[in-house]
């Protein structure tokens, strides 16, 4: 992969993921700068993964090869406004924002750029990612396969042909880390309530899910429901606990809630 310099513009907590993702698959710290107003956000950057900061965006754009947006969507269009003065055409912008689309973010940026959508999520910080991508028919294959390359240091990555999917991407892996964390917490509450302290709580929490996942991983031939199934000794525990979650509609649950995800996205699209 050709590293190229690249500019992180805001260094919150997903950008934080992205850098330690990158740092730790070897790409050069010295390539990367982020920028943000705060040395609160930039110093632990610097000191934990030897990249640059700034609070300068319009000089690390300008010094970049690569530009990624990445403050939140409500400060998009008054962060991006300055650069409406730069030629930003030799450059590859990339965009983790949910909810503004494509033709916003140009609109935005006043001028026609190269640009990537990247729907990324928090794992990406152990190499765990999952970062779905969006570009329009006008952008070139070395940008998409920078783009892609870029996320795969972190990661793994899917390609969306809609832009609309990348809201589908947002449903199911962007904000998905925290519909585990948030079962992760009832359990371990639950555990907790049953009579365990709360490291040995988390402990039997965290390492079942973990197990969970990694045997989802490791046997990609086999079904969930087969890998659930599989558990489930007939008339046993599981299957009392099984039946209580289909009784109170799990699965109408979370299908509501990742309609509910969606949903949001759209409505962004229309507020940004
Ligand atoms: N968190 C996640 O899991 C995911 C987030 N995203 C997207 O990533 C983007 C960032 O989200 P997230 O990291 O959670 O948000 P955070 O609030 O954690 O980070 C936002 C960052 O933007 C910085 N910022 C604010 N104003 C400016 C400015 N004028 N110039 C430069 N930087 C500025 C903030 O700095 P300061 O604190 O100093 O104000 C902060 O570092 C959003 O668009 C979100 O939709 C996408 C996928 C997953
Ligand atoms: O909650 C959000 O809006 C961002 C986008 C996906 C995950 N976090």
């Amino acid at each position: 992969m050709e590293h190229k310099k690249i500019a992180f513009i805001g260094a919150g907590n997903m950008v934080s993921a992205i850098v330690a993702g990158l740092v730790a698959d070897g790409y050069p710290s010295d390539l990367i700068t982020a920028t943000a107003p705060s040395p609160t956000r930039r110093l632990p950057l610097e000191q934990k993964y030897g990249i640059h900061t700034t609070s300068d965006n319009l000089r690390a754009v300008d010094d970049a090869q690569v530009v990624v947006l990445s403050v939140k969507p409500q400060m998009m269009e008054q962060v991006c406004e300055p650069f409406q003065s730069m030629n930003l055409s030799g450059k590859l912008v990339i965009s983790i924002a949910a909810g503004i689309n494509c033709d916003r973010l140009m609109q935005m940026l006043g001028q026609t750029v190269n640009l990537v959508r990247v729907m990324p999520n928090t794992p990406s910080q152990l190499g765990l990612g999952m970062s779905g991508l969006y570009a329009p028919q006008s952008v070139n294959q070395a940008d998409k396969d920078f783009a892609a390359k870029l996320m795969e240091s972190c990661g793994k990555v899917c390609w969306v042909e809609q832009e609309s999917g990348i809201n589908n991407v947002i449903a199911a892996a962007g904000s998905a880390p925290a519909y585990f964390f948030l079962f992760m917490e009832a359990m371990q509450a639950e555990a907790i309530a049953q009579g365990f302290d709360k490291p040995t709580a988390r402990l039997l929490v965290q390492q079942a899910a973990l197990g969970a996942a990694s045997m989802v991983v490791e046997n990609p031939e086999t079904e969930l429901s087969t890998l659930r199934e599989n558990v489930t000794s007939k008339g046993g525990t599981t299957a009392e606990a099984l039946r209580t979650f289909n009784q109170h509609q799990l699965s109408d649950i979370v299908a509501k809630a990742m309609q509910a995800a969606v949903a949001r996205a759209e409505e962004m699209e229309k507020l940004f």
